[in-house]
């Protein structure tokens, strides 16, 4: 596979943040002026919303009137104990954290993908039917050295730092190929590893950041101890207690490495790989399922292009490219020999999350398929292009989220060479969007029922519902708050339930006056529980984890 080494003495810009500056990055009263500088401040633990610390940025002033979703967030950190609507049920003790991009500028340069910004984690903390917020930024290498230069220092999804001559743009070219100039601006997860760790992720293996899930610390790298080298991973291993898997990608032979890390353990394991079928390199692979014997290994037409990566201005694609003729394929390791045993060509498709996968079998107990379920955006890649923050700022009440379905793969196990893919129920019900998808984890690799999504009520410009759907009925039931944006829901199972759905959804809700409040739904008749508003509202996340209370 492609193992381009790291060469940590490369350092992007290079008029050196060294470890002297780092430090003094952490001596809160010193660096204050630094966030300010960009509309930030520091409030510290506080235990009634502040009144008085935040300083609206240039960008907040603009975008006054857009929904606080794709707006930065106001400050550095915040952390206290909200006043709660309703009924927290008093077995959910825990933690529930989560990772997005929350930060779209450096002082007056706005960032213009969704993807680009720096990570903010928000930490709801239930206790007792009591719920205490905190929200703070991932103190990552390209988060410190944006505010220590004023400028952008790594490659981050669409955005590169400017170079100001043709020699400094062949080195930034060799930091590239040495993923020096890569950012690890951890902004898209957060998982718990079986061994208790909390690490925030993007798809840059350097960004994965080890946090501490009780203050949001970064605590620092999660240093992967193999020689497996390589620059990107998936952004969504499978986590359990008792594994972690994910595919590293090879962009120089086209295929994917499957592997896998023990509980307490740094050192990635080969399970096995695969090679690509079609195309110039291999597919996008932003999640993929797994079943209990099984690793599903997509290979999408919309393939990592090397020509895109090392361009300066963002592509239409931005990193990837569109390769219809190269098809569509869906492969499947077995996790115990590491063998390919089924590789079918399927119908085109476009995913980003996978939500659930498991094995069909026959009445003696033979696999006879394996079935993998999908946010699909109907093939389509405009969803990308959508997801600029021009765009999200700018509804106009017109309808412009691209459809989406639950798609679902059937591959079997039988030798053949074609699998199928057709939408699991539909799309209407959930009004044809969908993304952002959740199950109850103890479903994970298994036959299951439901699924939590973003859904839409159209005309919008991105989802904009909460969803549960049914896949054994073809139903789904819908929550809305008219003009809000909800963030992935997130199920937790109640302790000794024996039912799928039943537990609570947990969600956060950016509106379009600024405000956001915390959503807790039940898991069953997804009828709101309880709510919890916010000091002020906060950027839309990605998604998130849940750390139960030991
Ligand atoms: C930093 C580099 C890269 C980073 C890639 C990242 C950060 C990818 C993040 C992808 C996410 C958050 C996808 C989420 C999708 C959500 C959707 C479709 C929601 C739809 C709603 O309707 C690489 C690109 C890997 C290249 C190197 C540099
Ligand atoms: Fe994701």
């Amino acid at each position: 596979m492609a193992s381009l080494s790291f060469s940590s003495s490369l350092k992007p810009c290079s008029n050196n943040y060294s470890r002297k500056i780092v430090t003094r990055y952490r001596a809160k009263h010193d660096y204050n002026t630094d966030y300010q500088s960009r509309g930030l401040t520091i409030s510290n633990v506080a235990t009634k919303p502040p009144s008085n610390v935040v300083i609206p940025s240039k960008q907040d002033d603009e975008n006054i009137k857009k929904n606080v979703a794709w707006t930065s967030v106001k400050q550095e950190r915040w952390q206290g104990d909200l006043l709660v609507q309703g009924e927290i049920p008093l077995w959910l003790n825990g933690t529930y954290l989560r990772n997005g991009p929350g930060l779209w500028n450096i002082g007056d340069y706005n960032f213009r993908h969704l993807f680009d910004g720096y990570a903010t984690l928000v930490r709801l903390h239930f206790e007792n039917g009591r719920l205490a917020m905190a929200h703070r930024q991932i103190e990552s290498d390209a988060y410190k050295a944006s505010i220590e230069n004023k400028k952008l220092c790594y490659r981050e999804f669409s955005e590169v730092p400017k170079t100001d001559s043709f020699l400094s743009y062949i080195g930034d070219i060799a930091k590239l190929f040495s993923g020096a100039s890569l950012t690890d601006n951890a902004n898209t997860g957060v998982v718990k590893l079986g061994d208790g760790r909390v690490v925030c992720l993007t798809e840059t293996i350097k960004g994965s950041i080890v946090i501490d899930p009780n203050n949001l610390d970064t605590i620092g790298k999660f240093e992967y101890s193999d020689n497996l080298g390589g620059l990107i991973h998936s952004a969504h291993p499978i986590v359990t207690d008792s594994e972690f898997l994910t595919l590293l990608p090879d962009l120089i032979n086209p295929g994917y490495v499957v592997v896998r890390m023990e509980p307490g353990s740094n050192e990635r394991k080969v399970i096995g790989r695969v090679n690509c079928r079609g195309g110039p390199s291999p597919g996008w692979v932003h999640s993929f399922p797994a079943t209990e014997h099984y690793v599903v290994v997509p290979e999408m037409p919309l393939r990592y292009c090397a020509g895109n990566l090392l361009k300066a201005e963002p592509t239409p694609l931005y990193k990837f490219q569109w390769h219809p003729e190269s098809k569509a394929y869906m492969h499947v390791m077995c996790k115990a020999s590491g063998n390919v045993v089924a590789s079918v060509e399927v119908p085109l498709y476009v995913t980003f999350h996978f939500i659930n996968a498991y094995e069909e079998k026959d009445e003696e107990g033979r696999v006879t398929a394996i079935i993998a379920d999908c946010c699909e955006h109907n093939a389509d890649t405009t969803i990308l292009q959508n997801l600029t923050l021009q765009n999200l700022r700018s509804f106009s009440g017109e309808d412009v989220l691209p459809d989406a379905r639950v798609g679902r793969f059937r591959i079997p196990m039988d030798g053949s060479s074609y699998g199928s893919l057709e939408a699991a129920l539909d799309p209407n019900e959930h009004g044809k969007g969908m993304d952002m998808c959740s199950i109850n984890p103890n479903f994970l690799g298994k036959k299951y029922r439901y699924t939590y999504a973003c859904g839409a009520q159209r005309p919008c410009n991105f989802p904009n519902t909460l969803t549960k759907i049914d896949l054994m009925n073809k139903t789904a039931k819908n929550w809305v708050d008219e003009g809000s944006i909800p963030s992935e829901p997130f199920f937790v199972a109640r302790p000794g339930a024996t039912e799928e759905d039943d537990g609570v959804v947990i969600s956060m809700i950016s509106d379009k006056n600024g405000e956001g409040y915390a959503l807790l739904l039940d898991g069953s008749t997804f009828q709101e529980i309880a709510r919890a508003k916010f000091p002020y509202g906060l950027p839309y996340g990605l998604h998130g984890c849940w750390v139960p209370k030991t």
